[in-house]
């Protein structure tokens, strides 16, 4: 375990860490962030012992540092500096041994196999085993990188300082990097601190961060108590914006540029829309802000085509994203860049009409088959048959992430209101659907124009889509009718 109390100390009398406090226990991550200048390194150092502090104490498993000898603390404390340019006359083989001194008697004179085999692990570990009789000096940013953390490695102390560990390496070599030295702190029961410039990644590997500001601490804690947007921005002086991670609990920033290209305005209209026996399809001018529960590209994303493709009844569905994707790039248009759903409604019944607010206007588009309608209060009782509403709404102005899920909530209570009002049955049960089995809804806006933080019924947006997918949804459901009556 090391604790630091209170440590203050710099250069001469001048003071650049001003009292930081934390503990980091066994088998644990500290991560330390902060902007270039900020102090991440002194504090490295007066850590390490390299600078005296000019106050507070380091204790190492209960004890002040003070009490250890130098081959005593070596033995308890490997560090990983910035720059490494001392070692670079050695092959990778002896600047990785270099790690074993401070279990040394007289110089490589008392070479145990323990020592041996804590090179070799340690090389195995960073895959750098191959190049063991490389010079180092002829090796890139990134492989020198891995001998230096072989070095600390193999240096089997209980507690590791990183200073950037993952400079130079590529984005595997960073993963890798950082799930051995986790895996070691997990399985070996290693306290590591590390200095960090991608806040993400520190926050991904990191048990707890410590966010540093002008020598002192701005925040310290679980990485959802720090990688804050508003403590980033004020210390980074950047404009960022916070997101999760889409596997862990750990928040992720994204840089939101100060520059971009001035992106031409565009608006999003009911007479742009192609409507043929195949699909209706829209094609945006500029990419659009999407949340959808399509086949291809469901979830969120930013997507300038829009395709509703009519297919055949039964039509198999096992491997529908597949098939649709291979349809989207037959038609034309890249998979990366199209949101597809299906529909087995003819794609010419489609209702699409333009609703004008004092915000601005939203496209409603609606395709209805209910021949499998579901009263979802039942649906419990059934088994699986399918059926498809597809609803899309679609604005010319700035949502929210609230308003994207507040527009998918009046759009369904709209829908559900028209499939009352047309009285349409679940067959199986006889009760009134509240929709099929397969329905789809897709929100999407141009993000230009005005700012719109709702959708709910109160709000002039909320207004349009609860209007807007009520009357497509009932014209759509006669057509359908109609269509069906004319079959029989
Ligand atoms: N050897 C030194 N002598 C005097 N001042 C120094 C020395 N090293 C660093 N400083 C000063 O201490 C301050 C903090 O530097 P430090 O290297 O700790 O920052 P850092 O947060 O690690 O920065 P970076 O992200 O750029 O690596 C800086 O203003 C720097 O000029």
């Amino acid at each position: 375990m090391l604790e630091i109390k209170g440590i203050t100390g710099g250069y001469g009398e001048k003071n650049i860490v001003n009292d930081v406090s934390f503990t980091v226990n066994k088998g644990s991550i500290l991560g330390i962030l902060g902007p270039n200048g900020s102090g991440k390194s002194t504090l490295m150092k007066l850590i390490s012992g390299v600078l005296p502090a000019a106050g507070g104490e380091v204790r190492i498993d209960g004890k002040p540092m003070a009490d250890f000898t130098a081959k005593e603390l070596a033995r308890k404390m490997a560090v990983l500096p910035q720059l490494h340019a001392h070692a670079f006359a050695h092959t990778v083989r002896e600047t990785v041994s270099l790690g074993r001194y401070p279990h040394q008697s007289g110089w490589f004179s008392s070479w145990s196999d323990e020592d041996e085999e804590a090179v070799v692990e340690a090389m195995g570990l960073m895959d750098i085993s191959q190049y063991e009789q490389t010079q180092i000096d002829r090796m890139s940013g990134g492989e020198q990188q891995r001998v230096f953390v072989a070095q600390a490695l193999a240096q089997d102390a209980g507690i590791l300082l990183l200073d950037e560990p993952t400079n130079h390496l590529d984005i595997n070599h960073q993963k890798e990097l950082l799930d051995t030295i986790k895996k070691q702190a997990i399985e070996k029961d290693l306290t590591i601190v590390s200095i960090f410039h991608d806040i993400n990644l520190a926050s991904m590997y990191c048990d707890q961060l410590l966010l540093m500001d002008g020598g002192g601490v701005v925040r310290i804690g679980e990485p959802h108590e720090v990688v804050r947007e508003q403590d980033i921005e004020t210390v980074y002086h950047t404009r960022v914006s916070n997101h999760p991670h889409p596997e862990l609990p750990k928040p992720q920033i994204t840089l939101l540029p100060g520059v971009e290209r001035e992106s031409s305005e565009a608006s999003i209209r009911a007479k742009d829309f192609r409507i043929s026996k195949d699909m209706v399809l829209y094609q945006s001018p500029i990419p659009l802000k999407t949340v959808s529960s399509a086949v291809v590209n469901a979830g969120s994303g930013w997507f300038r085509n829009f395709m509703n493709r009519h297919v055949d009844a039964f039509y198999n569905i096992n491997n529908s994203v597949q098939e649709m994707s291979e349809y989207i790039e037959e038609s034309g248009l890249k998979t990366t860049d199209t949101v597809g759903m299906m529909t087995a409604v003819q794609t010419e019944d489609a209702i699409i009409k333009e609703y004008e607010g004092p915000f601005g206007s939203v496209v409603i588009a609606v395709t209805a088959g209910v021949g499998n309608g579901v009263d979802v209060s039942k649906a419990v009782e059934r088994t699986l048959r399918v059926g498809t509403i597809n609803t899309w709404i679609l604005v010319n102005g700035i949502l929210s992430d609230e308003a994207f899920i507040q527009a998918m909530i009046t759009a369904t209570e709209a829908k559900t209101k028209a499939l009352q009002q047309e009285q349409v049955k679940d067959p199986l049960t006889g009760t009134i659907a509240t929709g099929t089995s397969t329905d789809s809804c897709l929100v999407a806006a141009t993000q230009q124009g005005e700012e719109l933080p709702y959708a709910g019924p109160i709000t002039e947006l909320g207004k349009l889509i609860g209007v807007g997918v009520f009357e497509c949804t009932i014209e759509a459901l006669k057509l359908y009718q109609l269509a069906k009556a004319k079959s029989l």
